[in-house]
């Protein structure tokens, strides 16, 4: 595409040095990934300015480079003449906006559901895709869980853990819509928000699950963490609230103008779940909807996937589908993988995978697998080296007696000592020495640990950032796979000790 700076009005920019007209096909952040006619985005980093990765970026063919720098960039222009430099006030809104243009805007031909919250976002996206596909909407996922159309996943290499940047969501959205995907339901992560990766989506939903402590080594502060989620509600046409949560519920409410559709199990609300009985097949329950009662079956287990369930009901229902058509879809509702996942591969032996990595949610998935039936409970919980260490010790309290054995490893080290991490997690416990208490440092040692430990009727459940692809080690994205992790220890029938 030929973008000529000076004519059109559509390009927010401060100034242009070098060639008004430029030749343009993919635009990105990392000077890595540029090819010939790129427009690279200098984005000043944590760790560096992506102004130092110019020269790279021309040497791999840029046709435009953006930035923020002035003096940086008037230097360069001097330096590359054949080389169009764009100055703008803010490289990731422009990068933004820049990346949506190339895309002839097409985010706005496409319904776009964002969840934000805590707890729950990957599911809750799942459930919407699911929920809609089963509707005969194709609609695609975009999160923590990787990127999905309503075939299949996406062969995008992430860069970010969840919500992607704003030049690689416009990629995905164009690449689901060229394959019949017109819907999707994504995260909308505080940070993301904050860090502009949203900048000029209009989301026809915004859905909303909780707020507890997270991600303070960011926000600093739960306002701030509150600030940033709230923005998500100031792009969206119409809100699903959860009100049960006390985190930020009232606050949507207080300043959305929109149409809203109301959730919870504890406190009345627009769309209610009652009477709720498990068994091994999921759930069954009294939905509520305005106040009109339908007995309803989900494959979900634990009251809080049930408020999963109820805020995909709140999406599919703004979305214009009616009660009868959403109890039609629920039976084949899916989750994510890692998120209460079973593993019924191995006879005699209940695997449990689940994404809790925050104290509640540890303390949620114990409750709800202490109503399966089982003899003993093995149970291993992590701390995480790129979050905040504060919760390390909050993780062992949640659990502290609930199980019969803990096993306490580690999730995504980062630059951070191993040992460090297992005993912070394990500090939290009254007696860290305890015997039915093991420390591996190593997320794949815990886990052989946690198989050895099991006899048959005993239920093994597995916690922490298992999903995703890769163990963040060091600065390096080391491929992880946590089916295959345990598959190996029956492959090996190794016992550790
Ligand atoms: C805090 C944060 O969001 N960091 C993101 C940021 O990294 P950074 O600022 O440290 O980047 P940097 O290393 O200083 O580099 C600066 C710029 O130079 C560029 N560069 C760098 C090297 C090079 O050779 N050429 C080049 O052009 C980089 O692409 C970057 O644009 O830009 C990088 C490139 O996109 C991201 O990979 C990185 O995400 C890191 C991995 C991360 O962990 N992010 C987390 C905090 C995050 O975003 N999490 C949220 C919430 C997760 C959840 O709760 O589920 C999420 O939405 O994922
Ligand atoms: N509604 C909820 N309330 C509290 N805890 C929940 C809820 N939903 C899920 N959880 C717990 O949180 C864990 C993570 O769930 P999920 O991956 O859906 O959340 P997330 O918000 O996407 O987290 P992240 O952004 O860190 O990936 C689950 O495995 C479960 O233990």
């Amino acid at each position: 595409m030929k973008w000529n700076w000076k004519k059109n009005k559509s390009l927010p920019f401060q100034d242009v040095f070098g060639p008004a007209e430029s030749t343009i096909t993919h635009v990105t952040y990392d000077s890595r990934k540029i090819q010939e006619n790129g427009c690279f985005v200098s984005i000043p980093g944590n760790n560096i300015d992506g102004h130092t990765f110019i020269p790279d970026a021309v040497h791999n063919g840029a046709s435009t480079v953006v930035g923020s720098d002035r003096d940086t960039l008037t230097q360069y222009a001097a330096s590359f003449p054949a080389v169009t430099f764009v100055l703008v006030e803010d490289s990731k809104t422009a990068m933004a906006d820049y990346a949506a243009h190339l895309h002839h805007h097409i985010h706005k031909k496409m319904n776009l559901f964002g969840v934000t919250g805590t707890n729950g976002k990957t599911t809750v996206t799942a459930y919407i895709r699911s929920m809609l596909n089963n509707l005969g909407e194709p609609a695609g996922i975009i999160g923590t869980a990787g990127v999905w159309s309503k075939k299949s996943k996406h062969p995008f290499k992430p860069t970010t853990p969840t919500t992607p940047e704003a030049a690689d969501l416009h990629d995905i959205f164009a690449s689901f819509y060229e394959e019949g995907t017109r819907t999707v339901a994504m995260e909308a992560t505080s940070i993301a928000i904050d860090l502009k990766r949203l900048h000029g989506l209009e989301f026809e939903v915004g859905v909303h699950t909780n707020l507890v402590s997270e991600h303070m080594e960011f926000h600093g502060t739960m306002e701030n963490y509150k600030r940033a989620k709230l923005k998500l509600f100031q792009q969206s046409r119409q809100a699903v609230v959860n009100l049960d949560d006390d985190g930020m519920a009232q606050d949507i409410l207080n300043m959305f103008g929109g149409p809203v559709w109301t959730y919870g199990i504890r406190r009345s609300a627009d769309i209610m779940a009652s009477n709720i009985r498990t068994d091994a097949g999921g759930s069954s329950f009294l939905l509520t909807v305005q106040g009109r009662s339908y007995l309803a079956r989900a494959p979900v287990f634990g009251e809080y996937n049930i408020s999963n369930t109820l805020a995909a009901v709140g999406s599919c229902l703004a979305a214009g589908y009616s009660v009868s058509e959403i109890l039609c879809s629920l039976p084949g509702i899916q989750g994510a993988e890692g998120r209460f996942q079973i593993v019924s591969d191995y006879p005699g032996k209940q695997i449990i995978l689940d994404y809790a990595h925050t104290p509640d949610a540890l303390e949620l998935v114990v409750e709800t697998v202490k109503s399966l039936p089982h003899k003993r409970l093995i149970l291993m919980i992590t701390g995480i080296g790129l979050r905040d260490p504060a919760k390390r010790p909050k993780m062992a309290a949640a659990v502290e007696g609930k199980a019969d054995h803990i096993i306490v490893s580690v999730d995504h080290p980062g630059p951070y000592n191993r040992q460090r991490i297992v005993d912070d997690v394990a500090s939290g416990f009254h007696d860290p020495e305890a015997e039915n208490i093991y420390k591996r440092k190593h997320r794949e040692d815990g886990i052989h640990k946690a198989l050895s430990l099991s006899e048959n009727g005993d239920l093994i459940v597995i916690t922490g950032l298992g999903f995703g692809g890769y163990q963040v080690i060091n600065d390096q994205h080391v491929p992880y796979d946590e089916l295959e992790v345990i598959d190996s220890y029956f492959q090996e029938n190794r016992q550790l000790s």
